[in-house]
């Protein structure tokens, strides 16, 4: 059925005109929304019949804000003409200007612009549980119909900033004690809440309320500096690199110190810088790519529906498994803990415990939903609990032959509706299924540590997963507040095989003699929060150690063999687990670097002895940042010729999730086409040819180039989807 687009105006018996928006499913404000509210808008204030004004959206939400594929559009051409003008003839001339009172009856959602509109009316009516907020910034941009001069008047400056810095939303409860909501009233009620308002208005029983004329809570020119200054700091603190949140505050204050149309003037200008940066570019890109990633061919559109899962099995109570039991226990789902034995049950029990506790320590939580969270656990150290669970994840140790027998026993203490899902982040899926006859609900369920906190999940389906058992588990995904990834089944599936060469780059690096302090610190300046040594600290270098060999058995073509791991833990450094590793860690202060590593990489100098002429390289540091991502491309690049993603931008979401890739450069392809394949292609041949076939451009990347086509653009190849 065609989605029914547009603004409609009723008017009533009573002289009330109700203008409704009308997009779905949110009610975003795409361009022919904007022309109808200014018509209807228009129409309201020229008829003699309509005394007041009430603006509303249909189907429960009022407006999730202006649409975000205009930005789209805007980035795909660079014209900013399809930006319609809205901030000062549509929302201060003929709504807040207009002689006619006009009430905004909310209900679901008003955010963005929509929260704009709602504020240019003289007062708001809202049904309980709304959420009201300004997340633009986290599209890059800052509110553009007026938000950041409205807001500040309407629910004070401290609160505003700190609303808009966050972009954090507050329910029409908050809303209601803060005056951003004049009356909270059951949804069966908001119309002819806002109709009465809206006369009472006309009538002069109530005041007739100019939100950007208010001055009321912004307090004194010096109160209102202290403020800021304060935004300022925490700007700096939240989003140093980011340029939104320091405009944003540049311009609320034009309108506290030259009044709110000054601001609202100042903030089109702002807006117009912002939407073209590349910061705004990624993070829309974002948007939409995390949002893709729910549709899979074959398996959403199929018409099939998820099944409830009720009850869920982990085996394995270690790092992985207890942060895994923790998700699903924070969602109300039951959770049947197995080990092999009572010391490492109650191991396992025990951090999950520590896992909600820290939670609720942090405000995270409630006493009572840790409380609830917990009574839903049950440890156990053999399978009669099996008979009646949805699905199993087991998440022992990486070794073929352990999973293959769980997964043989599996098939025989579960019911055959049960998902089998391996946590597993090397092994093979169709290796662990090997000996059961229970291949199509065989799938991986990859979850990121710390797993009850990171929010990627990557689904690995074999060529036998079923459609069914996919959708099943994307839907426990979005239960227990992840972001599943549907991805092909490979040594080290997306995420991990795309940057694997991010500590071989690191480490070759390091073996040409550059200093391995400078190489963290200047990937972190990139936006990763952790340079490649440190991370290596912070998984272990033990797992380094034990899962290289897996990854040179069949990428062994481009792997760099490092003897730094090994010398490091011969040194009895093992990272942030035993205190040691490139960074010496002490509790309660932040990891410092450890200059008596240097000896250690000194051997692995001595031992590579790659360094030419004997002398460590001289580089620069966009060039250290090209030795260590562009072989991340590479490799990515290679993941998008094998079909292991659907799209290139579920990489792009996979990376900024799972690797915090920064996501204002969009994620890993994302940010590759904007440096364009081209130059990528032809620096990685001068490194291979200076430093070998580490670097050696990968086909798929060679081929974007000569062609001169973004490897965004997927033809279709050899799918493993
Ligand atoms: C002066 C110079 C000139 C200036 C002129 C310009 C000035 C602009 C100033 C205002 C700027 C803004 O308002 S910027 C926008 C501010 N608003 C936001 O950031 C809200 C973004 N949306 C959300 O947070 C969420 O979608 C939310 C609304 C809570 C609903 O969440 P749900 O989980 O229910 O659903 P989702 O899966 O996220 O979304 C359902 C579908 O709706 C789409 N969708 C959601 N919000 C959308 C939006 N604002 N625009 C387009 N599409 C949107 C999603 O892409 C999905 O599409 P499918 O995947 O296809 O189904």
């Amino acid at each position: 059925m065609a989605k029914k687009i547009g603004v409609t105006m009723d008017v009533g018996n009573d002289g009330v005109a109700v203008i409704t928006i009308s997009n779905p499913p949110v009610n975003s404000l795409a361009s022919p929304i904007i022309a109808g509210l200014k018509e209807k808008f228009r129409d309201a204030n020229q008829r003699n019949d309509v005394r007041a004004i009430v603006l509303t959206g249909n189907n429960g939400r009022f407006c999730g804000g202006f649409d975000i594929n205009v930005f789209q559009q805007v980035h795909k051409t660079g014209d900013l003409s399809v930006m319609p003008e809205v901030s000062v003839d549509l929302v201060c001339n003929l709504m807040e200007d207009s002689r006619k009172p006009l009430v905004a009856a909310v209900e679901g959602l008003a955010l963005g612009g929509g929260l704009e509109l709602a504020m240019a009316c003289h007062a708001r009516v809202s049904a309980p549980k709304a959420q009201l907020g300004l997340p633009e910034l986290t599209l890059g941009v800052i509110p553009g119909f007026g938000g950041t001069q409205r807001l500040p008047r309407l629910v004070g400056l401290a609160k505003a900033t700190d609303m808009i810095l966050l972009s954090k939303s507050i329910s029409s409860e908050e809303g209601q004690k803060l005056g951003l909501i004049d009356a909270l009233v059951p949804p069966g009620e908001l119309l002819s809440t806002s109709r009465k308002w809206a006369l009472d208005i006309a009538d002069g029983r109530k005041p007739f309320l100019r939100s950007l004329h208010r001055t009321d809570k912004i307090g004194s020119l010096s109160e209102a500096r202290a403020i800021l200054k304060n935004s300022r700091q925490l700007a700096k603190k939240i989003a140093p690199k980011m340029p939104q949140h320091h405009a944003v505050i540049e311009v609320i204050e034009e309108g506290i110190v030259h009044g709110g149309y000054s601001g609202v003037l100042k903030e089109a200008e702002v807006f117009r810088q912002l939407v073209l940066s590349d910061t705004a570019k990624g993070l829309v890109h974002v948007f939409f790519a995390q949002r893709a990633t729910s549709k899979v061919p074959n398996v959403t559109d199929a018409g099939l529906k998820p099944r409830p899962i009720k009850k869920v099995a982990v085996i394995g109570g270690g790092l992985m498994g207890s942060g895994i039991a923790t998700a699903l226990l924070l969602s109300n789902i039951r959770v049947v803990l197995k080990e092999i034995n009572p010391e490492y049950l109650m191991k396992g029990i025990k951090t999950v415990e520590g896992n909600i506790k820290g939670l609720v320590s942090r405000g995270k939580l409630t006493q009572d939903k840790a409380g609830k969270a917990l009574s839903l656990l049950k440890g156990v150290l053999d399978y009669t609990e099996f008979k009646d669970v949805d699905m199993v994840i087991e998440a022992v140790i990486e070794n073929i032959q352990l999973k293959q027998n769980i997964f043989k026993e599996l098939e025989k203490v579960c019911p055959p509706h049960c998902i089998l899902a391996s946590n597993t982040s090397t092994i093979d899926l169709n290796v662990i299924g090997e000996k059961t006859n229970s291949k199509d609900r065989i799938v991986g369920a990859h979850f990121f540590s710390p797993a009850h906190l990171m929010t990627l999940l990557e689904i690995v389906r074999s060529e036998n997963t079923s459609p069914q058992v996919i959708l099943d588990l994307m839907a426990v995904g979005k239960a227990i507040k992840k972001v599943p990834v549907v991805v092909g089944n490979c040594i080290g599936f997306a995420v991990n095989r795309t940057f694997f060469p991010y500590t071989q780059a690191a480490h070759m690096l390091a073996n040409l003699g550059v200093d391995l302090f400078r190489i963290d610190s200047v990937i972190t300046s990139f936006g990763l929060p952790l340079g490649p040594f440190q991370l290596g600290d912070l998984a272990g270098h033990g797992i380094g150690l034990a899962v290289g060999p897996i990854y040179a058995k069949v990428y062994g073509d481009r792997m760099f063999r490092s003897p730094l791991t090994e010398l490091l833990l011969k040194s009895g450094r093992n990272g942030k687990i035993n205190g040691r590793g490139y960074y010496i860690y002490e509790k309660g202060s932040k990891p410092k670097p450890d200059p008596s590593v240097l000896s250690v990489v000194e051997e692995s100098r001595k031992l590579t002895n790659i360094m030419p002429g004997g002398k460590p390289i001289s580089v620069t540091d966009k060039e250290i940042v090209e030795m260590i991502l562009f072989p991340v491309v590479n490799e990515a690049c290679r993941v998008l010729d094998e079909g292991v993603v659907i799209r290139a931008s579920d990489l792009d979401i996979a990376s900024v999730l799972g690797m915090s890739f920064p996501s204002y450069r969009g994620g890993i392809v994302f940010w590759a086409d904007m440096i364009g394949p081209k130059y990528i292609y032809e620096r990685l041949k001068e490194m291979s040819e200076t430093y070998g076939s580490f670097f050696k451009p990968s086909r798929y990347l060679e081929e974007r180039a000569t062609k001169g086509m973004p490897l965004s653009e997927l033809k279709s190849s050899r799918s493993r989807l």
